[in-house]
């Protein structure tokens, strides 16, 4: 008989540090700058990188315009981009959630992190990352999405066993 399994995932204020071993995050806060613009611009230089796998691939910008989700949500699958980055940018201010597990063949079950945006923050998820399709907060939300467009399939999905169960709750 297989064991279900239940785990509960609460999200956690995203931070550089506690980020690092999946991406960047994209902000200004206490980040170093440089003038430019005859000293009428904060230059916040290369707060991340965009990464291509493949010799001709394209660094694109697109719009994710992603409805709302419910809270609390079954997590049924994560996926990765092998093959490049992938950068969400929000483009009207508002907290997103983002879940993530480090690189591996598959996504480790048991070390899913779950964090929340301050939303002004974006990310950069390096090659490779686990993470949930983008997590909306709000009916509708727009992201500027910075990533990969060339040969090969740049998606893989990992979808867990019925048996177990993931749900992603409010922070405390
Ligand atoms: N599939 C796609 O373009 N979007 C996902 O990669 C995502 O992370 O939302
Ligand atoms: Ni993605």
């Amino acid at each position: 008989m297989t064991e279900l399994t239940r785990q509960i995932l609460r999200p956690e204020p995203l931070t550089a540090e506690a980020f690092a071993p999946y991406g960047d995050v994209i902000e200004t806060g206490d980040r170093d700058f440089f003038m430019i613009n005859n000293g009428s611009t904060k230059r916040f230089h290369r707060l991340g990188e965009v990464i291509l796998g493949k010799p001709d691939d394209r660094a694109i910008i697109s719009i994710f315009r992603a409805q709302g989700l419910t809270i609390p949500l079954r997590i049924k699958l994560l996926e990765r981009h092998p093959f490049g980055s992938q950068a969400f940018i929000p483009m009207k201010q508002n907290p997103f959630l983002l879940l993530v597990a480090e690189p591996g063949d598959v996504p480790d079950q048991t070390a899913i992190r779950a964090f929340i945006t301050d939303g002004t923050q974006g990310v950069n998820y390096h090659p490779g990352v686990w993470h949930h399709p983008v997590l909306s907060c709000v009916a509708e939300d727009d992201f500027l999405v910075v990533d990969r467009e060339g040969e090969g399939n740049n998606c893989d999905e990992h979808y867990f066993a019925d048996t177990t169960e993931i749900y992603l709750e409010a922070a405390e």
